[in-house]
C-alpha cells in the first residue's frame, strides 16, 4: 500500500486515504451534495411562502419585496420552484456521478493493492488458506464497499446540511416550538449508536460465512471430475447446503437487528411530529405564529427527524463496509515472511551450493536434515529417492518458496537470502511436478515469463520440447485455447509445453522435477535428446522416478528421509549395490 497509514488506524481512515489523490473531485462532490440538499429543502420553504401569499395577500413576504399583485406573487413563486427543481436535478447528477466514480476508483485501487500484496506473500500463506476465502476478500469484500462508498459520503453530508438548515430555521422562526421538535434527536442518536455496536459483530460473522461458502464452491468447482467419478454429488450438495444455511442464519441475525431499528425510530419521530402539530397549532390559535409558518413547520419537522432515522441505514452500510474493509486491510497488513534481499546477479555462472541445510514445513518434523550438495557451474545432476524423501522440497528451497531453518543456500557464492528475489527466480527455470497452464493459447503459455518472445522463438522452443508436432495437430495450432489449468490437453502434452516454456526462458539453472513422467518412452527419449543439447553448459537438476531419465547425469544423488545417502555416476551406484542398484533392478525387471 502506498500509504503512511498503519494498521493501527481506523479502517475508515485507511479507506479514505485512497481518495487523497482525488481532492478536487471530492471537493466538487461535497459542494454539489450540500447545494443539492439545500435546493431539495427549498420547496418546503416555498410552500410556507405560498400559504403566506394566499392568506396574507398584500401583507405577504413577497409583497414586502415590492410585488403586491397576487398573480405576480404566484408567478414569481412558480418561477422560483422551476429554477430550484432544475438546479436540484443538475446538482444531483453532478454529485452522484462524482461520488460513484470515486467509489469505483477507490475500489479499483484497493483491489489492485490487495492483489499485489497477495502475490508477494509466501507459498505457505496460500497453503493455509483456501482460494475461495481469498477470492471472497478480493471480490466480495471489495465489491461490498461499493454500496457504502457510492452514497455514504453524500448521505452523511446531506444529513448534516438538513440538521443545520432545518434545525436553524426552526429555531429562528419559532423558538418556542423548536425545542419540542428537537426532543427526540438525542434518543435517535443514542439508539443508532447502540444499534451500530450490536450490529458490527453480526456483519463480521456474515463476511466470514461468505468466505466459507466461497471456499467450498471454489474447491468443488475445481474438483468437479472427482465429485462425478465418486458420484458424490448428493454429498457435496449437502455440504454446500450446510454452508449456505450457515450464511443464511448469520445474515438473518444481522437482519433481525437491522430491520427492527427503523420501525423503532418511527415511534420516536412521531413524538417530535405530534409536539410540533400540537404546540404549533396552539401558537397559531394564540396569534403567536402565522398559518404559513405553521404549515411549513408541520411539513418540515419530518424532514428534520427522518434523516436521524436514515442514520440507521447509513450505519448499516457503514458496518457492512467496515467488516469488509477490516478483512481487506487484514490481508494488506499480512507481513511478507520472505523479504527480498538487495544484491543482484549480473552474470550468473550457475554454481549452486546447499550448505548443511535443515528445513521443516510449518510446525512439522524436519523434511531435510543437514543436507549438503554442491553443483559446479554447468553440472547436470539427477536426484532420485523414495516418494516423500524431500526431492521437490529441495528445489523449492532453491527458488526460495520457503525459508530454511538451518544452513544456507548459495548461488554463485551468494546466500540467496541476500539476493533480490526477482533476480534469483529469473535465473532458474523450473518445470514442476504438476504443470500449471493458464487459460489462454498454447503460444501464450509457452511464452509465459518470456513475454517478448517472437513467434519463431516460441516455435523453436516447442520443437526442442518435442511439443511442436502435437501442437500442429491441434485445431488452431499455437492459437488453440488450452482451457483452465490446461485441462483440454493431456498430461504429457502439458508437460511438453512446460518444458518448452522453460527452454524459452533460457535460464542458467534448470530444474526438471518429474518433467517427463507423463510422456511415453519414445517421446521421453526424444526429449532427452533435446535436453542433452539444452542442458550443456547449464546447471541442471533433474528429479525423476524413472531412472532412465537421469541415467546419464554427471552425478546422481539418492535421497532417503531428507538426506543424501548415495551419490555418484550410474555405474558407480550400481556397483555400490545400495538403494539405487535395487531401484534399477526393479525398474529393469531384474529381481
Ligand atoms: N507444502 C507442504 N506443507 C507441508 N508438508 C509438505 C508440503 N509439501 C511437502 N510436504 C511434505 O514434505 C515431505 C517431502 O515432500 P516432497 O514433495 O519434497 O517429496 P518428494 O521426494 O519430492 O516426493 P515425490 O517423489 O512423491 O514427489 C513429504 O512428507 C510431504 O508430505
Amino acid at each position: 500500500m502506498t500509504s503512511s497509514l498503519t494498521s493501527k488506524n481506523h479502517p475508515l481512515l485507511r479507506l479514505l486515504h485512497y481518495a487523497k489523490n482525488y481532492r478536487p473531485q471530492v471537493w466538487t462532490a461535497v459542494i454539489f451534495t450540500i447545494l443539492n440538499k439545500i435546493l431539495d429543502l427549498a420547496p418546503s420553504y416555498l410552500i410556507g411562502v405560498a400559504v403566506d401569499t394566499v392568506v396574507q395577500k398584500e401583507n405577504s413576504i413577497i409583497a414586502k419585496v415590492g410585488i403586491t399583485n397576487i398573480t405576480g406573487q404566484l408567478a414569481i413563486l412558480s418561477l422560483l420552484t422551476l429554477l430550484i427543481w432544475t438546479f436540484e436535478s443538475i446538482s444531483e447528477f453532478i454529485y452522484d456521478r462524482l461520488w460513484r466514480n470515486l467509489a469505483q476508483t477507490m475500489q479499483h485501487e484497493l483491489r489492485i493493492d490487495a492483489y499485489s500484496h497477495l502475490q508477494e506473500l509466501e507459498l505457505s500463506y496460500f497453503e493455509e488458506r483456501s482460494t475461495g476465502t481469498l477470492l471472497s476478500i478480493l471480490n466480495d469484500d471489495i465489491n461490498q464497499l461499493e454500496r457504502f462508498l457510492d452514497s455514504g459520503a453524500a448521505s452523511i453530508l446531506q444529513f448534516i446540511t438538513t440538521i443545520l438548515a432545518v434545525g436553524g430555521s426552526f429555531l429562528l422562526i419559532a423558538p418556542n416550538v423548536a425545542p419540542f421538535a428537537i426532543i427526540p434527536t438525542p434518543f435517535i442518536f443514542w439508539g443508532s449508536l447502540v444499534f451500530q455496536k450490536r450490529l458490527a459483530p453480526r456483519y463480521a460473522d456474515v463476511r466470514d460465512k461468505a468466505g466459507f461458502i466461497n471456499s467450498r464452491l471454489a474447491n468443488n468447482l475445481s474438483g468437479i471430475a472427482t465429485i462425478k467419478s465418486f458420484t458424490a454429488e448428493t454429498y457435496e450438495r449437502d455440504r454446500v447446503l450446510s454452508e449456505s444455511e450457515a450464511y443464511r442464519r448469520s445474515n438473518r441475525q444481522a437482519i433481525a437487528l437491522s430491520a427492527a431499528f427503523y420501525p423503532a425510530i418511527r415511534l420516536v419521530v412521531v413524538i417530535g411530529f405530534i409536539a410540533t402539530l400540537f404546540f404549533g397549532g396552539l401558537a397559531v390559535a394564540n396569534n403567536q405564529l402565522t398559518v404559513g409558518t405553521y404549515g411549513f413547520m408541520v411539513f418540515i419537522v419530518q424532514r428534520l427527524l427522518w434523516p436521524f432515522a436514515s442514520l440507521s441505514n447509513i450505519m448499516d452500510q457503514y458496518q457492512r463496509a467496515m467488516a469488509s474493509t477490516r478483512r481487506v486491510m487484514g490481508l494488506l497488513d499480512t507481513p511478507i515472511a520472505i523479504p527480498t534481499g538487495n544484491r543482484s546477479l549480473p552474470k550468473v555462472r550457475g554454481e549452486v551450493h546447499f550448505d548443511n541445510i535443515t528445513f521443516a514445513y510449518n510446525g512439522r518434523t524436519n523434511v531435510l536434515k543437514d543436507l549438503s550438495l554442491h553443483l559446479l557451474p554447468g553440472a547436470n545432476i539427477g536426484i532420485v529417492g523414495a516418494t516423500g524423501s524431500g526431492k521437490s522440497t529441495l528445489v523449492k528451497l532453491l527458488l526460495r518458496f520457503y525459508e530454511i531453518q538451518g544452513g544456507q543456500i548459495l548461488v554463485d557464492g551468494i546466500d540467496i537470502r541476500e539476493l533480490q528475489l526477482g533476480e534469483l527466480r529469473r535465473c532458474i527455470g523450473w518445470v514442476s511436478q504438476d504443470v500449471f497452464l493458464f487459460h489462454g493459447t498454447v503460444g501464450e503459455n509457452i511464452a509465459y515469463g518470456s513475454f517478448d518472445a517472437t513467434e519463431s522463438e516460441i516455435i523453436h522452443a516447442a520443437k526442442l520440447g518435442q511439443a511442436h508436432e502435437f501442437i500442429m495437430q491441434l485445431p488452431l495450432q499455437y492459437d488453440t485455447i488450452v482451457g483452465e489449468r490446461g485441462q483440454k490437453l493431456s498430461g504429457g502434452q502439458r508437460q511438453r509445453i512446460a518444458i518448452a516454456r522453460a527452454i524459452l526462458k533460457d535460464p542458467p539453472i534448470l530444474i526438471l522435477d518429474e518433467a517427463t513422467s507423463a510422456v511415453d518412452n519414445e517421446t521421453e527419449a526424444a526429449i532427452q535428446k533435446s535436453l542433452a543439447m539444452i542442458t550443456q553448459n547449464r546447471t541442471t537438476i533433474a528429479i525423476a522416478h524413472r531412472l532412465s531419465t537421469i541415467r546419464h547425469s554427471h552425478c546422481i544423488y539418492v535421497m532417503d528421509n531428507g538426506q543424501i545417502v548415495e551419490q555418484g555416476k550410474h555405474e558407480k551406484l550400481l556397483a555400490m549395490d545400495g538403494i539405487y542398484a535395487s531401484l534399477w533392478r526393479v525398474q529393469s525387471g531384474i529381481y
